[in-house]
């Protein structure tokens, strides 16, 4: 574990607060939990600095650390006017709405998926106790009621829809199958545990909101032994790629605007449009550049909050294609294992060959888009990187080398980009 370090550079250390939980990887690296207060004796880097925590002492994230504000008289008011790192107000309020649900619902690709889960294994859910997580206006445990027996569905639902859910539970005559329950799926008492967890968690670039969270504290708290993760698994798929009508939109626009040059108008351009990853983006399948990548995949039977902190993987695409690469196009798939052993899993992709669903695809648009031709390679690595203050938040860190297939030109073309979401 950590080891003793001289001090020898040691100014008086600084008192900080962690504003949220970390669970270090390294054998030099030091755990704290959020609230923690410790003891800075050196900041050897921006990143890491040297700290100490109960006489124990090592290196610590420093994005995670706040300097402790003075105590002073008006705290209380500093207290109230910090921020839910959750922000479930404004989470929970925006789901109180119809306008998401509507949307949610209005996607045929992603609820059919859902429907076809409980449709194939109806047989399989008799009996069975079931919680769907989230479940908004209750459309998957409406699916469960009407093409299944299962035993009971727990509704779980945090937001202030879930009185109208009673409402459609009632009058879809399923009160006999379905309880609905108003709370944090993580905070709720429920009356038993249960053999299969349901929940239409995913976000824009898979994890955005983080609702994936929920889902696993909810796993550890109620799913029994051997029961059923419905997704099993999700995989969030990369590839290098074209943007023409989007580069064409937002950054050559500025070229020739009615015979005028408005170039000088273009570090702006760049700035507000293509700092921040472009969400609901529509890939044409020819706009890929290479083979897509499954960069990673989650085991939802295994995967664990801390590994939410920092997911981190390898890609290599060979260029099929000479083109433009503008950037990194993004989305994901989830599968749903069959209850049967052997039977068909039923599967979601919210890629450019399946039917377009509401998430449409994740564009990550590069400074200044390269030339690549056949053959070359473009070989890097993807770090999702949760935002260790707005817990519903993370930014995506794209490193990439483009090593050219012709051998006249050793050029390796390097780069590196992070894209806030959104904080
Ligand atoms: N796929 C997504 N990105 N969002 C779609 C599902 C989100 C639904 O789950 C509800 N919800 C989200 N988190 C929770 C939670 N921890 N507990 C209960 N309901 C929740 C939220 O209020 C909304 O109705």
């Amino acid at each position: 574990m950590q080891t003793e370090k001289e001090d020898e550079d040691d100014a008086s250390p600084e008192e900080y607060v962690a504003l949220s939980s970390f669970t270090g990887s390294g054998s030099d690296q030091l755990s704290f939990h959020s609230g923690d207060r410790l003891l800075v004796h050196a900041k050897p880097s921006s990143e890491w600095w040297w700290a100490e925590l109960h006489e124990v002492i090592g290196y610590v994230p420093a994005r995670y650390l706040r300097q402790d504000a003075a105590e002073d008289e008006d705290d209380e008011e500093e207290e109230e006017e910090e921020e839910d790192p959750w922000q479930d107000e404004e989470y929970f309020g925006s789901y109180g709405t119809l306008r998401l649900h509507l949307e949610m619902l209005s996607d045929k690709s992603r609820t059919e998926a859902y429907r076809q889960v409980i449709l194939s294994n109806s047989a399989s859910l008799r009996n069975k106790v079931v919680m769907d997580l989230g479940c908004g206006t209750g459309i998957i445990s409406l699916f469960c009621a009407q093409l299944a027996q299962p035993s009971v569905v727990y509704a779980v639902e945090a937001s202030s829809m879930s009185e109208y859910t009673r409402q459609l539970v009632k009058q879809n005559g399923c009160e006999e199958v379905i309880t609905v329950l108003q709370g944090r799926a993580e905070e709720l008492e429920l009356p038993e545990r249960v053999d299969i967890l349901v929940s239409e968690w995913m976000g824009n670039c898979l994890l955005f909101e983080f609702m994936v969270e929920s889902v696993l504290l909810a796993r550890d708290r109620w799913l029994r032994e051997g029961g059923v993760m419905w997704p099993s698994s999700a995989a969030l798929t990369l590839v290098p790629c074209q943007a023409h009508s989007y580069y064409a939109e937002k950054m050559a626009f500025w070229e020739r605007p009615y015979g005028l040059d408005f170039t000088p108008l273009q570090p702006l351009a760049q700035q507000e449009f293509f700092t921040k990853p472009k969400f609901s983006h529509l890939i044409e399948p020819d706009d890929c550049l290479a083979a897509p990548c499954n960069v990673i995949c989650l085991d939802m039977y295994t995967l664990q909050v801390k590994d939410l902190e920092e997911i981190k993987a390898q890609f290599h695409f060979c260029v099929e294609k000479s083109g433009v690469f503008h950037g990194f196009t993004a989305w994901f798939t989830v599968h749903f294992e069959s209850l049967e052993t052997g039977g068909a899993a039923v599967e979601l992709n919210t890629g450019p060959n399946s039917e377009p669903t509401h998430w449409k695809q994740t564009l990550f648009m590069l400074d200044r888009p390269v030339s690549v031709y056949t053959g070359d390679s473009i070989r890097g690595t993807i770090v999702l990187r949760r935002n260790p203050v707005w817990r519903r938040h993370m930014t995506v860190t794209m490193h990439w080398n483009i090593n050219s297939s012709t051998e006249d030109t050793d050029n390796c073309q390097v780069g590196t980009k992070t894209f806030p979401m959104w904080r």
